[in-house]
């Protein structure tokens, strides 16, 4: 009988998300073992530092991915979202299963504080440390005081709790995944309350609310089994966005989101790039085929930076150099 090992981080978003996969790859081949690994990943030390400082997505993937080039693991399940643009020599993200709620979510500390961004208390405290959610709060909402929040959902949703924050911005996804929320506006967390976000106010970050499916490109055992989970609609949005995020990048953290959705013309990107104080805002959207998810992705990229988002980069970009 057949064994895989999968290799995950230790949150419960994570384990979560792992299960999910190892349970789905056990109904579609009854006769394969599925066993998670639990790998503590430097982005889990470091939670209290803001992400943004540390500056380095791969925080959360880089443990994941020695372990299975070391062949300690057979698979590593990540939020798509985490995952760096460029994948290792040796490895690829051979699945992308069905895609949760792409949306952010607005999530209050209690009723009776509005129920969108733009009916929001003047003033009031939003915690995150997303340059993507601040730079599109900014714009929309310059009044309101931004704070960095850290940590774990669980742990956000304490902080808001406590009263450090009137409200937090977080993935549907996240939520959606945990059992937290079923998608109803307006539902409460203890008494924190659950409005979705527009995702043309709130362009939603690459890849939100996907998995990826980490493997040894030589392994095609594992690979065959993991083909199984694959969703063709969640892997074509999952390469245009992040081709977008690939043209533009650049090797440091940029405000920028994407969403690609599968329509009744084909594959539509929507693509933004923001400056970091809100004062600028540059929005693309082309509909593109399917089977040509990365170049429409690469085109959208470069109708952002024709837009003027060539000059929002390279003002964060010297921004960045000056702070070093
Ligand atoms: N930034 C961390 C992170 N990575 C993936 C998710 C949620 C799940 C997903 O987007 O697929 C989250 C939490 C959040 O942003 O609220």
């Amino acid at each position: 009988m057949a064994r895989l090992l999968l290799g995950t981080r230790g949150s419960a978003l994570a384990r979560t998300q792992s299960e999910w996969v190892a349970n789905a790859l056990r109904t579609a081949f009854p006769d394969l073992a599925v066993e998670l690994r639990i790998i503590s990943t430097t982005g889990d030390r470091v939670l209290d530092v803001a992400l943004s400082a540390v500056g380095d997505k791969g925080l959360f993937v880089k443990e994941l991915e020695q372990a299975l080039l070391a062949g300690e693991v057979d698979l590593c399940v990540h939020s798509a979202k985490d995952m760096p643009t460029e994948t290792p020599e040796g490895l690829m993200l051979a699945a992308f299963p069905v895609r949760e709620d792409p949306r952010d979510a607005l999530v209050l500390r209690h009723a009776g504080m509005g129920s969108d961004l733009q009916n929001l208390p003047q003033g009031a405290r939003v915690g995150t440390s997303s340059l993507r959610r601040a730079s599109q709060l900014r714009y929309h909402r310059p009044d309101l005081q931004l704070a960095d929040v850290r940590g774990n959902v669980d742990t956000r949703l304490r902080k808001l709790a406590e009263g450090q924050y009137d409200a937090l911005i977080l993935a549907a996804a996240g939520l959606r995944r945990l059992g937290l929320w079923d998608g109803t506006p307006g539902a409460t967390i203890g008494e924190a309350v659950v409005y979705p976000l527009d995702p043309l106010v709130m362009l939603p970050a690459v890849s939100q609310g996907i998995l990826a499916i980490e493997t040894r490109t030589a392994d095609s055992a594992t690979r065959a089994f993991v083909a199984a989970l694959d969703d063709p609609a969640a892997r074509a949005a999952a390469l245009a966005e992040r081709a977008l995020l690939r043209r533009l990048e650049g090797g440091c953290q940029v405000p920028v989101a994407a969403h690609a959705a599968v329509t009744a013309s084909g594959l539509r990107l929507r693509g933004m790039i923001g400056a970091l104080d809100g004062s600028a805002l540059v929005f693309a959207e082309q509909t593109g085929a399917v089977e040509q998810a990365e170049a429409l992705g690469v085109a959208v990229a470069e109708a952002l930076l024709a837009q003027g988002g060539d000059a929002i980069l390279a003002a964060i970009r010297s921004q960045l150099e000056a702070r070093r």
